[in-house]
């Protein structure tokens, strides 16, 4: 299936001669949440800006459902929502007027069965009437991906959508962001919370320095890149790890109690066996062993320090 979203070669630099994206190559599939991970000034809300036509790239080329986004930008802006980083509304309005004004901006005739729809799911149907600047940080962030849906877009870009959100309203929003995933809706988003994207996204993208650094279903990546940590508590303490064993990548504890032994998941051969021989080979003797995956947090930060 086509790509919804595809990106080639985008480049910007900016007004200051700052080169913020240096050849971006992307592909979006229909239907997936993607999570774009990067450090602070990685070029994610650059990249995001420029798909929905705020910033101009300097050089490249960009399609939203096969609409080019510079000769053709109303017809793609009108498949995107935008939910930015900022909490920006008309704090004097209501509710149900900021969002339904929303819509219009985009040329949609009024449907107020939409507004109805959208203001329920993101329950915020019974402060309809209520005007944006009495409520909550969390509500006026759920206003926000409300006048980003009111125009039925068929991608939705969250631009770090839980930043400064408190965790139990986080997985509320990770659970309506899935059901809009489930309702057809092509998600990107961008976060700081490593949690947030193993928790939901079905591709992640890492993106460094203006590039990406890696695209891959989270499955896969975990599967991929992920290390195995196997750890073995010692009978008797050890003062340094014998020189018979150096070509291991052990590390032993600050108390001599404990020996870790890294390992890649996608080796076949993981040589645990082995090592195990060689540890009752020198009569090393454990009370208990463990083994443990490494989180999607560990990798990316290897990844980025690897870049870098
Ligand atoms: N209007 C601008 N003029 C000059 N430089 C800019 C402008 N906007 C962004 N930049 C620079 O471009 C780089 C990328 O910024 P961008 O906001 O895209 O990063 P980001 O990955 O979204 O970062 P964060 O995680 O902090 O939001 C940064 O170094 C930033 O200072």
């Amino acid at each position: 299936m086509q790509p919804i979203i595809e990106i080639r070669g985008l480049e910007k630099t900016y007004a200051s001669g700052f080169q913020a994206l240096k050849g971006v190559d992307l592909d979006i599939r229909r239907g997936e949440i993607l999570a774009l991970l990067g450090p602070n000034g990685a070029g994610k809300t650059t990249l995001i800006s420029i798909v929905c036509g705020i910033v101009r790239a300097t050089a490249g080329r960009v399609t939203v459902d096969g609409h080019d986004i510079q000769r053709d930008w109303r017809a793609a802006r009108s498949l995107i929502g935008l939910v930015p980083q900022e909490l920006t509304t008309e704090a004097f309005e209501s509710v149900w007027a900021t969002v339904s004004f929303s819509r219009g901006l985009f040329g949609k005739p009024p449907n107020p069965a939409v507004i109805e729809r959208i203001l329920k799911d993101l329950s915020l149907w019974d402060k309809k009437d209520t005007k944006v600047m009495a409520l909550s940080g969390g509500m006026k962030r759920r206003v926000l991906i409300a006048k980003a849906l009111s125009h039925e877009p068929s991608i939705l870009f969250l631009d770090e959508p839980t930043a400064g959100v408190d965790v139990e309203l986080r997985r509320g929003m990770w659970e309506m962001i899935g059901r809009l995933r489930d309702s057809g809706v092509t998600i990107i988003l961008t976060t700081h919370y490593i949690e947030e994207a193993e928790e939901m996204a079905d591709s992640i993208g890492v993106i460094s320095g203006g590039r990406i650094v890696l695209v891959e279903e989270k499955a896969a990546l975990m599967e991929k890149l992920g290390k195995r940590l196997l750890t073995l508590q010692l009978q008797a303490p050890l003062d340094a790890i014998p020189a018979e064993l150096a070509d291991y990548p052990l590390t032993l504890s600050d108390n001599g109690r404990e020996l870790v032994y890294r390992f890649d998941t996608q080796q076949e051969r993981t040589g645990i066996a082995g090592l195990l021989r060689k540890l009752g080979d020198h009569g090393i003797t454990y009370t208990n062993l463990h083994t443990q995956e490494s989180s999607l947090e560990e990798i990316f930060v290897s990844l980025v320090r690897e870049r870098a």
